[in-house]
């Protein structure tokens, strides 16, 4: 199903203007508003021709699969991460409940103009000519603000768990990224680098619950058009229901399948630029594939917004493919135009 990235990108993006999701439990079919025009060259592998990696951290040789997976895919998926299966349980849990809320509720915490977090359309649907079949809420540092509003009573726990997960992906990103540039040499060039990127202080995070409603005609439907993370990387959580899909060069669309108790990992932006693009900003979607709802909880992690991105080229005769760039104007580069902020910078 569903069309490619330059046929649904409108030459004036911002032809639609709803920032509020579409009740979706009111619809009993797809409003033409939401028809996504399906398109012939999408090939899908159904099954498991193509698999993405899955590298178990405890593994001795996870650092040398991490970098080749990356330098492959720009995305694999990890077990043995130290985040607790309950843990993960519980946050989709929550997220279930929150979207469960009757409509009017979620409102109360619609994101408002120019504000990063609360509930509302995904950030990129803005640039396409249909709407997507998404809601989501975002969330950066306490959602206690967001909670209180949607559970007046009843939020502590809520924020707990969020809180608790946010600690616990923390760990894990910088684990991850540390292992990467590590594996490009990176860290024995420029050992304060850790520190100026990545400190936990500093570190720009965001977590974003997605849920793909059920759909009663999931074929002519889009849950989250194609685009690549404003990121180092992201660490994603996906419920059983399968919807996740990247590009591959060469390939077309490949499903990454839900595995219970993994976590997926996918190289953003930041990483792309840092590595000189060794290391693909791989390009994904999700699709309405059954008619069940969906969720996922996306993690973020980049660097601070005054940080200089560009290429760490180490090797003599290589030349950078990108130029600096701090974080906070690619970020502005990106909300502008999601489709060109890297061909902005290319050299
Ligand atoms: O729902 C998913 O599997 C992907 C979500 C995603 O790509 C995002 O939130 O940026
Ligand atoms: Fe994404």
């Amino acid at each position: 199903m569903s069309a490619t990235f330059s046929e649904v990108f409108g030459d004036n993006p911002l032809h639609l203007h709803r920032t509020i999701p579409l009740d979706f439990l009111s619809v009993k079919t797809v409003p033409d508003s939401h028809v996504w025009p399906k398109s012939g060259d999408d090939l899908e592998y159904s099954d498991d021709v193509f698999s993405i990696p899955l590298i178990d951290l405890k593994n001795p040789d996870a650092a040398n699969q991490i970098e080749k997976a990356c330098e492959t895919w720009g995305v694999f998926q990890v077990t043995n991460h130290n985040v607790p299966l309950d843990l993960l349980q519980e946050v989709e849990s929550k997220a279930r409940s929150l979207f469960s809320l009757p409509f009017e509720q979620k409102l109360k915490a619609l994101r408002t103009p120019g504000a990063s977090t609360g509930y509302g359309v995904a950030r990129i649907s803005p640039f396409f000519n249909k709407y997507l079949w998404h809601e989501g809420f975002t969330v950066v540092g306490s959602p206690v603000d967001h909670a209180r509003k949607l559970w007046p009573y009843s939020h502590q726990l809520f924020c707990d768990v969020i809180d608790d997960y946010q600690k616990k992906m923390k760990e894990l990103a910088r684990t991850l990224v540390q292992t990467i540039l590590n594996s490009l040499g990176i860290i024995s060039e420029d050992e304060d680098i850790m520190n100026r990127m990545c400190s936990p202080e500093n570190v720009n995070t965001a977590l974003q619950l997605n849920s793909y409603p059920s759909c009663p005609d999931p074929n002519r439907a889009m849950g989250l058009a194609p685009h690549t993370d404003t990121s180092l990387l992201t660490i994603l959580h996906q419920s059983s229901t399968k919807g996740l899909q990247l590009f591959k060069e060469g390939v077309g669309w490949v499903w990454v399948r839900p595995i219970n108790g993994a976590l997926v990992v996918n190289i953003g932006d930041f990483l792309h630029i840092l590595s000189n693009a060794k290391f693909p900003a791989v390009l994904h979607r999700v699709v309405m594939q059954e008619a069940k709802q969906r969720l996922s909880m996306a993690y973020f992690y980049s660097p601070p917004s005054d940080f200089r991105v560009s290429p760490l080229v180490l090797d003599s005769g290589q030349t950078p493919s990108y130029r600096s760039i701090s974080v906070g104007e690619y970020i502005r580069f990106k909300a502008k135009d999601p489709d060109s902020a890297l061909s902005e910078i290319r050299i």
